[in-house]
């Protein structure tokens, strides 16, 4: 079934004035230049934008809002030039009261399904290191510029996590099964380089600015072409994959709580806590 395909209602909003979208969280803001239209959503939690239930929450809202409103593109990014978004905030995970532990699991599948499943044409302006959630937040975009010198990956079996099937299953589109397959198991973190070679990345760019102008390249590439025909066929390629993730979600959830309630994983991640710690002071 289709989710949202392409509403005729919007394309009248189109050529109206545009909308500023802004939002009063301090965790995330949104700026929309009205003469292209494009929206900068620009995640402001510091010191490493890791997803708390409060981040990514406010991300679903964002992109809701962004969504109802009359946006032709939207560039995502960090207050950072150092860490685009560090993935799940540990802690979140640390001796976890239950509710809140399904909350988080449940908000970082809401927050893949909204930012997957724009009909608006999305960018990933990686200004910075992003593993595991952050590279989430990346895959999730159609497109992505990486700055040069960080690192990106899908690393969650390196700290003891799975990686679940929705998130597998954008990997997979994105590089290619064989390889989705190897680097999701091994938990590789890629280089800016290795990262453009083996497709996980689209362009590289030698600092922000320029990174600007080529996600912005990308988005002048739908200036001229039918906002329904982009939208429609996006969706029709993407709306399965939402409906299986939210048709399998509970089960996914519980999943996660017994991964991460294991007592080898706890104490993995008190090890692991400590070896962000050390690298730190040395
Ligand atoms: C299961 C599959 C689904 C996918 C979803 C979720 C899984 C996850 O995302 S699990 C989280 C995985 N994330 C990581 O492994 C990243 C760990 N962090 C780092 O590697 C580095 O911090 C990073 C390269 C991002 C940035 O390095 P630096 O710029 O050198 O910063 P610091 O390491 O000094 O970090 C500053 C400060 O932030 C704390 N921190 C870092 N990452 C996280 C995080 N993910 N959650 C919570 N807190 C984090 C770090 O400990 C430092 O804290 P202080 O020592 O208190 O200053």
């Amino acid at each position: 079934m289709l989710r949202k395909i392409f509403n005729p209602a919007r394309l009248s909003r189109f050529q109206r004035t545009m909308v500023t979208v802004s939002s009063s969280d301090a965790l995330v803001s949104t700026e929309v230049d009205d003469k292209t239209g494009y929206a900068t959503v620009t995640l402001n939690r510091a010191p490493v934008n890791s997803l708390s239930l409060e981040l990514m929450t406010e991300i679903v809202k964002t992109v809701d809002e962004l969504e109802r409103s009359n946006i032709r593109g939207m560039v995502l990014t960090s207050f950072s030039n150092k860490v685009f978004c560090a993935g799940l905030d540990i802690m979140e995970m640390v001796n976890p009261d239950l509710d809140r532990l399904r909350a988080v699991w449940t908000r970082l599948q809401d927050t893949w399904a909204s930012l997957y499943g724009t009909s608006f044409p999305t960018v990933a302006l990686i200004n910075g290191h992003a593993p595991a959630g952050g590279c989430l937040l990346a895959l999730c975009c159609e497109y992505r510029v990486m700055c040069n010198n960080f690192n990106i990956g899908l690393n969650e079996t390196q700290l003891g996590l799975a990686v679940p099937p929705w998130l597998q299953g954008t990997m997979r589109q994105t590089i290619g099964t064989r390889e989705a397959e190897i680097h999701c198991i091994k938990g590789t973190m890629f280089n800016s380089q290795d990262a453009l070679k083996i497709g996980l990345v689209d362009e590289l760019a030698a600092e922000n600015g320029e990174a600007m102008q080529r996600a912005l390249h990308y988005l002048n590439t739908f200036k001229q072409m039918s906002p329904y025909a982009r939208s429609a066929t996006k969706l029709l390629m993407r709306n399965k994959d939402i409906e299986d993730m939210k048709r399998g979600r509970k089960e996914d959830v519980e999943r996660f709580v017994e991964n991460v309630m294991n007592s080898d994983f706890q104490n993995g991640l008190t090890v692991y806590l400590q070896s962000l710690k050390n690298r730190k002071n040395k």
